[in-house]
């Protein structure tokens, strides 16, 4: 494949919420800014939603990467084929021919990431999605960084790297920081010289999450509803934000269960929520602790830009060091397609043999290529 090839390619993500797939279409070279086409996210039923947090507790018991105890073997299949259903769907809806897609990149579902073991787990079979679909799958794109030594997460900084390259006028005051809010945060810093540094930043919506889902049986705060009605207790929020997590040198990952929800009786369901809003804000504040300047500019994707509180919260701690916050819509991206988008680019990045990481954003030993193909 030579260099100035653009590959249109699928990429899809259902990330530590668990809360579905998204599918995302990009034109790319892997290398400069892409061109970006539709995006769609079908989300999981109540049901699976459970049964993928219980296929987390099993993952507890895998000491080898290939193990898949109790129902994890079915689960994978399962988790596959809703991929498959997924890009079926997103064409079908789009009205893009499925002959045309070139290589689709599959990160599958983490079930279990444990760094300091080198152990990583995503459910997902690209072979079987490859043969599904009749296309090029790459998958288990962050296997090939932990045998360098590295996290194995985050890989989105490589496509952040991209996008900033096409950032508006008006918004180039480096150094920026894209911030991803998921159920885990990671960030990625950029100044304009040197290879991103990136790192996960600490919980993001999980804790919430898991709180709400609990005390109230909802899947999330939609529009910050709940933590509008509360207020912060300073000594839970104390309680997470002096985790030694935030001490420990960069490049760091996180798995979902570094983080455990507040007990029931820490306090009314809406003062928590309002505090793990805070908690997840300022870990991601803290991370300019570890950069190397202070950011000018932060870019929010990722679900938790729609929480209010969690916005409102970085907005106030960012201007305090005169920094601004924009949610990725504000820069001309798709807050939602971004982690999807970058595996599409990322799945290129590998057919093309360029590196997925990097010393500086997984703690690789050297820059880092990765992702197994599978052929139709
Ligand atoms: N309207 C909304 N109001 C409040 N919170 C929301 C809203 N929409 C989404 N969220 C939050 O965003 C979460 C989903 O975020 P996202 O899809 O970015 O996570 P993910 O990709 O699964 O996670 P990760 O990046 O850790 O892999 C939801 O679980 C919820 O907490
Ligand atoms: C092991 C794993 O799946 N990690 C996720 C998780 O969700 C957010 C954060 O933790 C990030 O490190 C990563 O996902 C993004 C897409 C990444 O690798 O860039």
């Amino acid at each position: 494949m030579d260099e100035t090839t653009r590959l249109r390619a699928l990429g899809l993500m259902s990330g530590t919420s668990m809360d579905g797939i998204d599918v995302a279409l990009l034109d790319t070279d892997g290398v400069s800014a892409p061109a970006r086409g539709p995006a769609r996210t079908y989300p999981y039923d109540a049901a699976f939603r459970q049964r993928l947090e219980a296929a987390m507790q099993t993952a507890k018991a895998i000491t080898e990467r290939s193990q898949r105890p109790g129902n994890l073997a079915a689960i994978e299949r399962e988790i596959t084929d809703r991929h498959a259903d997924a890009v079926r769907r997103f064409l079908a809806e789009t009205g893009i021919a499925a002959a045309t897609i070139d290589a689709v990149g599959f990160h599958g579902q983490t079930v279990l990431h444990r760094p300091a073991e080198g152990l990583t787990v995503q459910l997902g079979e690209g072979q079987r999605l490859a043969t599904a679909l009749g296309c090029r799958v790459v998958h288990d794109m962050r296997a090939a960084d932990m045998l360098a030594g590295g996290q194995g997460a985050p890989l989105v900084p490589a496509y952040h790297a991209a996008l900033a390259a096409a950032l508006p006028d008006g918004l180039r005051d480096m150094p920026v920081v894209f911030v991803n809010i998921g159920g885990i945060s990671n960030i990625t810093y950029l100044d304009g010289a040197g290879d991103p540094i990136a790192f996960d930043s600490g919980p993001g919506n999980a804790l919430l999450d898991q709180w709400v889902a609990r005390e109230a049986g909802i899947a999330f705060d939609q529009n910050g509803a709940i933590a509008s009605e509360g207020g912060i207790i300073d000594n839970l929020a104390a309680d997470y934000l002096g985790s030694s997590f935030f001490a420990k040198t960069v490049p760091k990952s996180l798995d979902r269960s570094d983080f455990l929800p507040p007990v029931p009786d820490a306090g009314s369901l809406e003062d928590v929520a309002r505090t793990l809003c805070f908690v997840a804000a300022q870990s991601i504040l803290k991370a300019a602790e570890h950069l190397p300047r202070a950011p000018k500019l932060w870019i929010v994707c990722g679900g938790g830009r729609r929480h209010p509180a969690i916005m409102q919260d970085l907005r106030e701690g960012a201007a305090e060091k005169a920094a601004r916050v924009v949610s990725a819509e504000e820069a001309g991206f798709d807050g939602d397609a971004m982690e999807a988008e970058a595996w599409a680019f990322l799945a290129v990045r590998s057919l093309r043999g360029l590196p997925l990481t990097w010393p500086t954003t997984t703690g690789c030993r050297a820059p880092t290529t990765g992702g197994i193909l599978s052929a139709p």
